[in-house]
C-alpha cells in the first residue's frame, strides 16, 4: 500500500484503523536476546514470537527487568537480536548495511520515550523536524507538516518556545508529533505517560491513539499503566523470554 505523504489526523480518513484484513506488517520470529553478565549470560527474550497489522495497538507489560525495554530496542532496531528475525514491512532491516539501516529507522520507526529526549536548544517545531533533518534538510513540505502535527497536538501557539518552557504534557506531545513527522509504520513508546498526572495521561493516551490511526501505523506501548495497557487494542505480559 503506499501511504499519502500527509501525514495529519485531519487528511486521514480513519479506514486503517484494526485493518486486520491486511497481511502482518511486523513479524517476529523466534527472538532471542541476552547480556553478558561476568561469566554467565542473562537470558532476556527466548524465542519471542508476535505479529501485528496496520493499526493495531499493543501494550507490552511486565515486571520491571522482564525485557520490555530491551524487546522495544530490538524492534526499533536500535540493538541486534541473537537470533530470530524481525520484519517490519516485508523488509528484515537487521540484513541492512548500517547506513540504510539508519535510514529505515528514521522513516519506518517513530520513538516517544518517558522523558521524551527533546533537544533542549531546539525550539518546539526544530525538535519535531529533527527527523527530517536526519535526512538531510527540512523540506516546505516537512515545516508544513509539522505545524499540521504541531496544530494536532494542541500547540499551534508554541512553536518558537524552547522545552524548558513546556509543561510535562507539552513535551510528551511534542514528541509524539516528532515521532508521526515521517509517517512511520511503527510506533514504539516507553511509558509515555509515565511522569504525567492521571487527567494529562489520558489525554496523551487519546492523542497517541488518535494520530496512531490517522497515519495506520501499528502503536506499541510499554507500560506499567493499567489505564494505558487498557487503552490499547491487545495486551501481552512479557514472562520468560516471551510473551503471553
Ligand atoms: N546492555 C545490557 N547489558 C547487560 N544487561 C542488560 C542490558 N540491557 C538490559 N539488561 C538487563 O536485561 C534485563 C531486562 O532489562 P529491560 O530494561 O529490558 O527490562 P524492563 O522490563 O524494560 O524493565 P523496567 O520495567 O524496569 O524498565 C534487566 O535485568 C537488565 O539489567
Amino acid at each position: 500500500m503506499v501511504w499519502p505523504r500527509c501525514r495529519c489526523a485531519t487528511f486521514f480518513p480513519t479506514k486503517t484503523m484494526n485493518d486486520n484484513s491486511s497481511s502482518p506488517s511486523l513479524i517476529v520470529k523466534n527472538l532471542s536476546k541476552s547480556f553478558a553478565t561476568g561469566d554467565d549470560r542473562l537470558v532476556v527474550l527466548s524465542n519471542l514470537n508476535l505479529e501485528l497489522s496496520s493499526g493495531d495497538s499493543l501494550a507490552v507489560v511486565g515486571p520491571s527487568g522482564s525485557g520490555k525495554s530491551t524487546l522495544l530496542q530490538i524492534l526499533g532496531t536500535l540493538d541486534r537480536p541473537d537470533s530470530g528475525t524481525v520484519m517490519i514491512d516485508g523488509a528484515d532491516p537487521f540484513a541492512l548495511s548500517d547506513d540504510k539501516l539508519a535510514r529505515f529507522r528514521n522513516e519506518k520507526v517513530g520513538f516517544i520515550f518517558q522523558d521524551h529526549h527533546l533537544l533542549p536548544q531546539l525550539t518546539v517545531i526544530e525538535n519535531v523536524l529533527v527527523p527530517s533533518l536526519a535526512q538531510g534538510k527540512s523540506s516546505a513540505s516537512d515545516v508544513a507538516r509539522a505545524t499540521e502535527l504541531l496544530d494536532e497536538v494542541g500547540l499551534s501557539s508554541r512553536l518558537g518556545h524552547l522545552p524548558s518552557e513546556l509543561s510535562g504534557g507539552e513535551r510528551e506531545r511534542v514528541a509524539i508529533a516528532r515521532a508521526l513527522l515521517m509517517q512511520p509504520r511503527l510506533i514504539l513508546a516507553d511509558e509515555p505517560t509515565g511522569n504525567l498526572d492521571r487527567k494529562t495521561a489520558d489525554s496523551v493516551t487519546e492523542l497517541l491513539l488518535r494520530l496512531q490511526s490517522s497515519v495506520g501505523a501499528i502503536l506499541i506501548t510499554v507500560t506499567h499503566s493499567e489505564s494505558l495497557a487498557a487503552a490499547m487494542n491487545e495486551r501481552k505480559e512479557l514472562v520468560d523470554g516471551g510473551l503471553v
